[in-house]
């Protein structure tokens, strides 16, 4: 007769079995944490035979996390000579950086699957494992044999912790326990954690004495009321609730600025205005560590405590700026306001909650419904309809979402609100509504919310904001990752070309820079995206925006500059214009050229 956990493994293999060849989603006798991770890898496309974790084997072996961690995984590593037992520890994308095991046999199954230094186990490469769901969900998590997704991890079972900076509570890494299956499971994950604990008390030790002198000035400030306080260091931002929901990454800007404007004044109070036209009041006091000035810390009143910022009268719960990252399958980007976006349509699409999504074209609204969608167990892709394509025929557009299959599980998307014609706004808002009723998610996008009409904008009960490309270039690395992966998995930038696209203003977002990223792939030679290979209008940062006409001149100028490898004389030669017109023009346009390789 089979064990307990015999008959469970066999019903997971069997679940998984079923939900790799249906298209439905795994049965719900799978834990929810390993169901979505399934989902998640499925619609990632990872592989359930081979084990593809990326090696890197370049890195820095003295980083903080590494120097925390070592200690703990040394006197672990002793503890547990001889046992079926290994440790890893992980930075926060999932590369392994430190690994102890206990026996020879384990660690010639962990050097086979790949679970060794310099590779990475995160979700994205190996699916359902313990390190890439702590990654992914940000929560300690148990995979036990069966349930990882790629078969050939199926022999062990893992517990895992993330590792979080005690100071910003950012993740930094994750411990993980791997042994072969059999009964220590309940005792893995008290294990894991306390290992995790440890490395989290060497962080904070490491941890510099700025931010520890901020961290302090912060919670005296904060543990008395519950006033917006904000403290802002080099590479440190602290927000109580009442700060954090009602600031985005542009205001902590602005008021750093104004911080290092007013300086050491305590006692004064000085207006600032932030992003979105509201002005705050703000009180500035400088934080002094033993190493020197360690940051701002700022008390904040607002106008009206409690109204949302920018909305009157509207009913919109604007979502609080969340400094945590949200990941969604295929997405990438950590920006502050991107994080917010991601979990508001996160929780909006959990919750079938009517959304308006506003914001540049291409910053990325359809992408975030459609994965944040996915990962609700939908059994369909979004229907997407957009009103502009109805401006000449606007009463098929209620036909058009009232013909889109509704339902729960289902969602649809009102592309472009505002192209609603006023004469269908109450049919359409009527379609809206049934749609709702039937238990499909209502997504409306647009470029800005004050054009929606007020008989739509009442059929989204929230509201949320995605920020344009420009003001998240922080997010540059890894949206050329992730979009160059999406071109072929083998293509590369060469370093120089993260600069030239950081100049760039990208009034098309995401979108065009995914334009931008396979207009290059397709001239390359290489694997490897050179400078030359973009598009002439990234050699250039014109200060003003130019006309049709200056653009073409732009670029024939660029493109005949690259034919001769930045030979000025050859290039006015080619284009029958002086060599000094050809200095002038570039001044004129900006344009920059790689140096002569
Ligand atoms: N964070 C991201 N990571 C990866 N790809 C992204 C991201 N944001 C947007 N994209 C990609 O950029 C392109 C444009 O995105 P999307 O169509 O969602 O924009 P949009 O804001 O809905 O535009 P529009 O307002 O014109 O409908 C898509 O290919 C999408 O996958």
């Amino acid at each position: 007769m089979l064990s307990d956990s015999a008959a469970r493994d066999r019903t997971i293999a069997e679940a998984r079995l079923r939900f790799l060849t249906n298209a439905e989603p795994p049965a719900t006798i799978v834990p929810e944490g390993i169901r979505n991770s399934w989902q998640r890898s499925k619609y990632l496309g990872v592989g359930t035979d081979e084990v593809a974790a990326p090696y890197q084997p370049d890195y820095d072996r003295e980083s903080r996390l590494v120097r925390a961690a070592t200690p703990v995984l040394d006197r672990l590593g002793q503890a547990l000579t001889g046992s079926n037992v290994c440790v890893i520890v992980t930075d926060r994308k999932g590369w392994v950086r430190g690994r102890r095991v206990g026996e020879k046999r384990l660690s010639a199954y962990l050097d086979q699957v790949r679970l060794a230094p310099g590779f990475s186990y995160a979700e994205q490469f190996v699916g359902t494992n313990g390190i890439g769901v702590a990654l992914e969900e940000r929560r300690p998590n148990v995979v036990l044999g069966t349930e990882h997704f790629n078969e050939r991890l199926q022999s062990v079972s893992c517990a895992a912790a993330p590792i979080r900076n005690p100071v910003t509570g950012r993740v930094e890494g994750v411990m993980n326990l791997t042994c072969w299956n059999g009964p220590a499971r309940p005792l893995m994950s008290a294990l894991v954690q306390e290992a995790a604990d440890d490395i989290e008390r060497a962080l904070y030790e490491f941890s510099s004495s700025h931010q520890r002198a901020l961290l302090e000035a912060f919670q005296q400030v904060t543990h008395y009321g519950d006033r917006p306080v904000l403290c802002l260091g080099q590479d440190l931002v602290l927000a109580n609730s009442a700060a954090a929901a009602r600031l985005t990454g542009d205001d902590h800007r602005l008021l750093h600025e104004a911080a290092a404007e007013t300086g050491h004044a305590p006692r004064t109070r000085k207006p600032v205005r932030l992003a979105r036209g509201e002005t705050v009041l703000m009180r500035c006091r400088v934080i002094e560590s033993p190493a020197g000035a360690a940051g701002y810390l700022l008390e904040l009143a607002f106008d009206d405590p409690h109204r949302t910022p920018g909305r009157p009268g509207t009913r919109f719960r604007e979502e609080p700026a969340a400094s945590r990252p949200w990941p969604l399958p295929g997405l990438a980007g950590t920006d502050r306001a991107w994080n917010a976006a991601s979990r508001a349509v996160s929780r909006c699409a959990r919750e079938r909650t009517a959304l308006l999504l506003h914001g540049e074209s291409g910053t990325g609204k359809c992408a975030l419904v459609r994965a944040a969608h996915a990962l609700t167990g939908a059994v369909s892709a979004p229907v997407t309809v957009d009103a502009a394509d109805f401006r000449d025929a606007g009463a098929g557009l209620p036909a058009a979402l009232r013909a889109a299959a509704t339902g729960p599980g289902r969602a649809v998307i009102l592309r472009n609100v505002d192209a609603v014609a006023p004469e269908h706004e109450f049919t359409v808002a009527r379609a809206l509504d049934a749609a709702g009723e039937a238990g499909t998610w209502v997504v409306g996008t647009v470029h800005r919310i004050q054009d929606v009409p007020e008989t739509l904008r009442h059929r989204f009960a929230e509201a949320s904001a995605v920020p344009a490309l420009r003001h998240r270039l922080a997010d540059l690395p890894a949206l050329v990752d992730c979009l160059l992966r999406r071109i072929s998995p083998t293509l590369e930038c060469a370093p120089e070309v993260l600069p030239l696209l950081r100049r760039h203003d990208w009034a098309g977002n995401v979108r065009q820079l995914h334009t931008a990223l396979s207009q290059a792939a397709a001239d390359r030679k290489t694997h490897r995206i050179e400078p030359r290979d973009l598009p002439p209008s990234l050699h250039s940062a014109a200060s003003r925006s130019l006309s049709a006409w200056e653009e073409a001149e732009r670029d024939t100028l660029v493109e005949a500059l690259l034919e001769v490898d930045g030979n000025k004389l050859l290039a006015a030669r080619r284009l029958g214009i002086s060599r000094t017109t050809v200095y002038r023009k570039m001044r004129a346009y900006g344009i920059t050229l790689p140096p002569r390789g």
